[in-house]
């Protein structure tokens, strides 16, 4: 739901700026009885990257994109956060809602260019083969399969 799901063991740190975008998730938890598994943190997450006090094995990054994959419903035209601020994890999953893949491979390339350590986990144990690029991350077509997250990618620390 959140910018970032950080899990350890069965706990999950929820992390963003957005108070209300916390309280909603802390009531969506609540609703679905898992309030105690889940942790909100308001933070920014750039602030956290740079004191790299707390380390994470696995993540979730839903960093906001232009939103292009969804402008039926709304526009985030911000692009606050850095993939590399997140190079102490062991596994990193980077969603958006935008369909331009300079958002999307190219972010994740990039992010694979400067850390050799990190692979792409394939997605195709996960999702049907239509949504699997040759380079085997997420992609979805809004128009063609009405889905909101177009795309999603598998990176794991090799080493
Ligand atoms: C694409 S939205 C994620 C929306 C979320 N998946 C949901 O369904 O509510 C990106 C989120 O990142 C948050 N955000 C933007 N910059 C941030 C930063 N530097 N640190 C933490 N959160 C940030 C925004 O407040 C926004 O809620």
């Amino acid at each position: 739901m959140l910018i970032i799901c950080m899990i350890y063991a069965m706990q999950a740190d929820a992390m963003d700026v957005n108070e209300g975008r916390l309280r909603i998730l802390g009531e969506t938890a609540k609703s679905h009885q898992v309030a105690g598994l889940i942790t909100t943190i308001r933070s920014d997450l750039r602030v956290l990257a740079e004191t790299k006090e707390v380390q994470y094995d696995k993540l979730l990054l839903d960093a906001p994109c232009s939103g292009i994959g969804v402008l039926s419903k709304r526009a985030d035209l911000r692009w606050n956060c850095k993939l590399e601020d997140m190079e102490e994890l062991k596994n990193l999953q980077d969603d958006t809602c935008s369909i331009d893949s300079e958002e999307n491979q190219g972010r994740a390339e990039a992010f694979l260019l400067r850390h050799p350590e990190f692979l792409v986990d394939p997605v195709d144990r996960l999702v049907p083969s239509r949504f699997v690029t040759p380079q085997s991350v997420f992609l979805s077509n809004p128009v063609k399969h009405s889905l909101d997250e177009p795309f999603a990618a598998r990176l794991v620390r090799a080493l």
